[in-house]
């Protein structure tokens, strides 16, 4: 912990963050692990894409209020983006495959786990890494880079960025480790093509327009790199630090911004952090690891004219869209792999050369709107953001240092200050070390010898202009005389053929007509001939049907008779009926009264009858009586006879027999008169009975 304080405080700073250790200095030892080793040296084969990352952001309260329309849609399992556009009143989707994609409803937290942490890692592991946040205004560039403000207690907002988050990663992983290491912090603006120090000093110029200041140059560091020269380092040793730092930068770009009165951000931020890790090789050597952060976040990727740039400020979005244009141009060169890529064009691209097409890895968050009044930006960025994703990177492990090395750039880096700070005091210049001094000479001579060469150039071709001038003049007044000649031709042929045309035109028109009307009459005849036609069986129809309503008309009048003649008969026969019927009624009366006399008589008949006919009953029944007494006594004469002759000769009994059948017989007639009175009696009374009944 002493050494690690003492490495903290020491404040050594090995070298300004644009002069980040290369891999091509063949003096240092290279003792990077196994597992980076063999990556790296993959990397170094095949290159690494750079990675692109999607982030779309939610509407905001505004747009919701208003229900603006959402045209973009996000997979993020698919790392898919599709873009809803109607073009001629037809639906066109397009759908957009990115590394990784971040929806509306990402969280800060997610995209940093997943997006930035491994990039973190690998600054630590040495390799430097830088990520772009790359969009039209108002998308979250700063939201995804920056995020919300620390909370007044210090406490870490959930919004937090991914600088912020990044920072207390390193920070964490560090002091996990026990790790002796030491950070420095520079944060830049890029506005306008030149650079301001967002961590300088007050006193330091803040804008660029600011003329009487010198503004921050970039200078060759006579390796193919840059470095920013003047560029303030901040060495940070808390997270909390970095956030102050981050706070103050953020806030000297708004200021910035708002005394420009600008709607949209049109400056480039780059926030760098460097870190020096201290190692020790198994022999016991001292060895530092170097990583690099660059977190950029860049202008509004708008079309300048519709931000509003105007005249004076034609400049400044000249001189963005130079960066970014340069920044799109360098992509496409990557891409297509042109043998020229032109870094050097903007100031953008040469500050970030390595991280495109270089040895650093690098990752672009794209981000976009949902909304469908940011179609054609959202397209445009989407467009931009894929074509990146062909960049291909030859990531490399910064090579570790020795201590003894490094103290021996400290050592030169702190006499090159000590020079600096003693041609500020004597205000006779600044102090630029022996071998920059001879190249910059180098390069001035070579640059004047050049300009003398281009300036002879420039006037034999001034010469040349010269006459070429005097050609073109004589052939202009010549010209001009044919032209006033071609132009009178010109204008009757265009009579002429004007008239020729309207003449073939009519002459076509008035064929047309004598086509069309040609046509008409034919079918016209067809059509009259047809309907003659039509006419003779119309009207032969019209005649039959003629003498069928005549018809008619006769047996409708027939019908009409009959009808009357019926209607008198039934009148008649009505009257008949009613009279017939009263009769009826008449007769029908009598008859019930006549017919109640006689059932009134025939039961007085029937009483009387019947009390005669039970006088008489009572009468046969007495005869009868006596009859029994006489048949009963005759019966028991015979038997006792037939006791008596029982035992007698059998020749009376023939006599006795006939005798007896005599007797026989006579009662057998009696017995049937006496029968046949009975039924008569029976018969008589059931007609009577009947009768009565029905009555
Ligand atoms: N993913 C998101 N979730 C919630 N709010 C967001 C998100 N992205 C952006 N915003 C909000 O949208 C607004 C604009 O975002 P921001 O300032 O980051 O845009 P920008 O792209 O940096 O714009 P400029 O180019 O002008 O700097 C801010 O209020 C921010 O809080």
């Amino acid at each position: 912990m002493e050494s690690s304080q003492h490495q903290r405080r020491g404040g050594s700073v090995p070298r300004s963050p644009s002069q980040t250790p290369r891999s091509n200095d063949k003096s240092v030892r290279d003792l990077r692990s196994g597992d980076s080793n063999s990556s790296s040296k993959h990397d170094k084969d095949k290159g690494v894409n750079v990675q692109v990352i999607l982030r779309c952001r939610p509407l905001s309260a505004d747009e919701m209020r208003i229900h603006t329309p959402v045209v973009i849609s996000c997979n993020e399992n698919r790392r898919e983006v599709c873009a809803v556009q109607n073009i001629a009143n037809k639906q066109i989707d397009r759908t957009f495959l990115f590394d990784k994609v971040f929806g509306p409803s990402s969280q800060q937290k997610e995209l940093f786990e997943l997006a930035v942490s491994p990039i973190v890692n690998e600054v630590l592991q040495g390799y430097n890494c830088t990520i772009f946040a790359y969009g039209q205004t108002g998308t979250g560039k700063t939201y995804t880079m920056e995020g919300g403000a620390r909370k007044k207690n210090g406490e870490f907002p959930s919004d937090a960025g991914a600088i912020p988050r990044a920072v207390k990663q390193i920070f964490d992983i560090l002091e996990a480790q026990n790790a002796e290491y030491n950070m420095k912090v520079t944060f830049l603006e890029l506005y306008n093509e030149e650079i301001a120090d967002l961590l300088a000093p007050e006193e330091t110029p803040k804008f660029i327009d600011d003329k009487s200041k010198k503004p921050i140059a970039l200078m060759e560091d006579g390796k193919g790199g840059v470095f920013v020269r003047g560029l303030e380092e901040e060495l940070v040793t808390t997270a909390n630090e970095i956030y102050k730092i981050l706070e103050k930068g953020s806030a000297k770009r708004r200021t910035a911004e708002t005394l420009l009165n600008k709607q949209s951000s049109r400056s480039h931020s780059i926030f760098s952090i460097t870190i020096h890790i201290k190692e020790c090789t198994p022999e016991g050597e001292e060895m530092i690891k170097c990583g690099k952060l660059n977190l950029v976040d860049l202008a509004g990727s708008e079309n300048i004219s519709r931000s509003g740039a105007r005249e004076g400020r034609a400049r400044e979005a000249g001189e963005i869209n130079k960066s970014l244009l340069t920044l799109g141009r360098v992509i496409n060169a990557l891409v297509e792999h042109s043998g020229h890529v032109p870094y050097r064009d903007s100031k953008l691209t040469r500050l970030l050369r390595d991280s495109l097409g270089g040895k650093t890895k690098t990752c672009i968050i794209a981000t976009i709107s949902p909304s469908i009044h940011c179609l054609e930006e959202t397209l445009s960025t989407l467009d931009y953001a894929h074509r990146a994703k062909n960049i291909r990177n030859k990531p490399e492990i910064n090579q570790k240092m020795m201590k003894s090395a490094l103290m021996k750039d400290l050592y030169s880096e702190i006499d090159r200050l000590r020079q600096e700070v003693y041609a500020a005091r004597e205000k006779n210049g600044i102090y630029i070390p022996r071998d920059r001094y001879l190249l910059e000479e180098a390069e001035k001579k070579a640059m004047a010898e050049k300009i003398e060469r281009m300036e002879l150039v420039s006037e034999s071709k001034e010469k040349q202009i010269t006459e070429l001038q005097e050609l073109y003049n004589s052939q202009q007044l010549l010209t001009a005389d044919l032209s006033d000649k071609l132009e009178k031709t010109e204008k009757k042929l265009g009579q002429t053929e004007n008239a020729l045309f309207d003449l073939e035109d009519k002459h076509r028109q008035a064929n047309a007509t004598i086509k069309e009307k040609e046509f008409l009459i034919s079918n016209l005849l067809k059509s009259e001939k047809a309907l003659v036609g039509h006419a003779f069986e119309l009207r032969a129809e019209l005649e039959n049907a003629a003498s069928d309503v005549s018809d008619l008309f006769a047996k409708i009048e027939r019908k009409d008779k009959i009808e009357d003649g019926n209607k008198a008969l039934i009148q008649r026969f009505q009257s008949q009926l009613t009279q017939q019927l009263e009769i009826l009624h008449k007769t029908v009366a009598a008859s019930v009264t006549q017919q109640e006399q006689q059932l009134k008589d025939m039961e007085e008949d029937m009483q009387s009858f019947v009390s005669t006919k039970s006088e008489a009953t009572e009468e046969l029944r007495g005869r009868l009586g006596k009859l029994k007494d006489t048949y009963g006594s005759g019966i028991r004469a015979l038997d006792n006879i037939a006791l008596k002759l029982d035992g007698n000769s059998k020749s009376t009994f023939g006599d006795l027999n006939s005798e007896v059948s005599k007797h026989s017989r006579d009662l057998e007639d009696l017995l049937k008169e006496l029968l046949l009175k009975l039924m008569l009696y029976l018969m008589t009374f059931k007609v009577v009975f009947t009768i009565k009944k029905r009555s």
